[in-house]
């Protein structure tokens, strides 16, 4: 499907993916509407949005709200959008596949930004064959923050670019602008697979509560992570899966590098180290607001594709229920340490 020139973009689920981005193509002049939750937009209309890149990279601003269009509506983002970018948690997919299904034209093209391997195929299953939906990931991490009287406020707080698989003309220049730089790539699902392996720290961190930072100069949690991901490789090989590399890594080496020596690790890992002190999981932000979290849709994947395959993964369960016994306390983060969740064993 041929994207129109000066296309719609609706951001479907605005939130912490969907204002960054959808403010950075704002910002570089595209025609942008953001779909969100009344609160959001009360709060956007009223004060506006702040952006800011990591280490000042792209430099720090403001868009008002008279320049932007924010709507609850999904009538209104949905049927004038030619693009239409999926920013909810993965829970939320069937849901806005169903808003998209009903308002928005059959020529629309869908992109979906969300960690995880299945939200394509959700999307797909609801838009039938003739519609055009594209598999995205978006590798950085984004700090919002909401203070009475200033903008709502999103930083992008780790470094990366924007991918998006090849083939839709005309997607990636549309996509790509300052501070949310936006490349193709070949293999989508063999990254989007490293991706979910990567964030399988979602969870630790959410159990942290501490930031991502903090978390990884700590070897007890690489450790838990590194343990993770050897689970997944194992699971993925057992299923015939190859994972991409991720920004020329292979997963691999990330599972033999996090848990060396903390000096070591520093030495090695300077590029992954490079991170807002503020940067912490989207899982986190989900147990702190008590919101259902994506756990299913990364540990739980691993695991129901090692139960396909006969594989093990006990440290993956473990994490899995230790989320489920947070997520069902309401509590926010547990705040637990790596030591407390080696030692329960839960799975
Ligand atoms: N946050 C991050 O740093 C990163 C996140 N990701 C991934 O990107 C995806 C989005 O994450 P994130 O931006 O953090 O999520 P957020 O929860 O911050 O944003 C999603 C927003 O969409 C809203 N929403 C859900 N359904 C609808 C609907 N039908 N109509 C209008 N609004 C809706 C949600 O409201 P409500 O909560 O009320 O449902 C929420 O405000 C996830 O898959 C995540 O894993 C990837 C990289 C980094
Ligand atoms: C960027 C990263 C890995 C940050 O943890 C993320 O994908 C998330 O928080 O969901």
């Amino acid at each position: 499907m041929m994207i129109p020139s000066n296309p719609r973009i609706a951001i479907a689920g605005a939130g912490s993916v969907g204002c960054y981005i959808g403010g950075r193509l704002k910002a570089a002049g595209r025609n942008v509407v953001f779909l969100s939750r009344p609160a959001l937009k009360d709060a956007i209309k009223a004060r506006g949005l702040a952006l800011a890149d990591l280490n000042g990279g792209e430099k720090d601003l403001v868009l008002p709200p008279e320049n932007l269009d924010v709507t609850d509506d999904p009538v209104t983002a949905l049927s004038t959008a030619d693009v239409i970018l999926v920013t909810v948690k993965s829970g939320a997919t069937a849901a806005i596949a169903e808003a998209i299904a009903a308002h928005a034209k059959p020529e629309t093209v869908v992109v979906s930004l969300q960690n995880g391997v299945d939200n394509v195929d959700v999307l797909r299953h609801r838009l039938g064959p003739e519609r055009t939906v594209v598999a995205g990931m978006v590798p950085f991490n984004i700090v919002q923050t909401r203070d009475p009287g200033a903008p709502v406020s999103f930083r992008r707080a780790t470094s990366g670019k924007v991918m998006i698989a090849e083939g839709c003309p005309r997607l990636q220049a549309l996509l790509d602008v300052p501070g949310a730089p936006a490349r193709e790539q070949k293999d989508m699902l063999g990254l989007q697979w490293t991706k979910l392996l990567l964030n399988l720290n979602n969870a630790l961190n959410a159990l942290a509560g501490v930031p991502l930072a903090q978390e990884f100069s700590d070897r007890g949690w690489r450790r838990l992570l590194a343990a993770q991901i050897k689970e997944g490789l194992a699971t993925l090989k057992a299923a015939g899966i190859r994972p991409a590399r991720f920004e020329g890594i292979h997963p691999r080496i990330v599972a033999g590098v996090l848990p060396l020596p903390d000096g070591l690790f520093r030495l090695l890992a300077r590029g992954m180290l490079a991170i807002d002190p503020r940067a912490r999981s989207s899982m986190w932000d989900d147990l702190e607001a008590g919101k259902p979290t994506e756990v299913d849709f990364i540990q739980g994947k691993v695991m129901s594709l090692a139960e396909e395959t006969g594989t093990a993964t006990p440290v993956t369960a473990n994490v899995f229920l230790h989320i489920k016994d947070a997520e069902a306390a309401g509590r926010g983060s547990p705040r637990l340490s790596p030591l407390q969740i080696s030692e329960s064993d839960r799975g």
